[in-house]
């Protein structure tokens, strides 16, 4: 798949959305990918997730794991863990505490681990998973996402394969251009925003 296939499937499931979104990270943006507009469709999740899995392979090798942050790493998470014949696992958040895996999952000794995100921002998500996954006996070996929005400049501290880069501009609350500070703002994730 290219970019601009990948790019077509967003477009064509009503992913790309415009209008002035409050991100995970809590930068404004005019653009804003709403993913689960693809996962909702399991046909269209596998035929990215397929792609993206096939990066993961050239790039990393054989891998036993695919751990993601939820919300939003679930489920392409589980899907390209089907695609590389891995398995799945997730790490969440307690409100108010950092990701952790829970419910008996682990990265046993001598596995080899991918973390795959769906969307990379400015990579604050995927650090705070591989944040939490320093302590497990099977080793990270890298990162993947569906899209980099950063435009490659999100620094995760290991290698990020990404589908799809691209460099959307977002801007500090009291740094809003005059469009932006017009509309009122949403915001879509599942992060809590910063109390006050
Ligand atoms: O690179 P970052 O600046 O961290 O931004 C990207 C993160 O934002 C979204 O998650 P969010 O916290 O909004 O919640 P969700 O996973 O439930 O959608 C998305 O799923 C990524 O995890
Ligand atoms: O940075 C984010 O929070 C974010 C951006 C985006 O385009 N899509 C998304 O789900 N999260
Ligand atoms: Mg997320």
């Amino acid at each position: 798949m290219t970019s601009d296939d990948v790019l077509a499937e967003f477009r064509s499931a009503g992913a790309l959305l415009e209008g002035h979104f409050v991100l995970s990270s809590g930068l404004h943006s005019a653009v804003f990918l709403q993913k689960m507009a693809i996962f909702t469709d399991p046909v269209r999740t596998a035929r990215v997730c397929s792609a993206l899995a096939e990066r993961i392979t050239a790039r990393y090798g054989k891998v036993d794991y695919v751990v993601s942050p939820a919300i939003g790493g679930i489920v392409p998470g589980y899907e390209t863990a089907r695609a590389l014949g891995a398995k799945a696992i997730f790490v969440e958040r307690d409100p108010g505490k950092p990701f952790a895996l829970r419910r008996g999952f682990q990265i046993p000794k001598g596995a080899r681990a991918v973390m795959v995100e769906d969307i990379v921002t400015t990579g604050l998500s995927s650090r705070e998973c591989l944040a939490a996954l320093t302590q497990e006996p099977g080793e990270v070996v890298g990162a993947a996402c569906l899209i980099d929005r950063s435009g490659g400049k999100a620094d995760l501290g290991m290698p990020l394969v990404a589908l799809v880069t691209l460099d959307i501009p977002n801007y500090p609350a009291d740094q809003l251009p005059p469009e932006l500070a017009a509309i009122p703002a949403v915001k879509p994730g599942s992060r809590a925003l910063p109390v006050g």
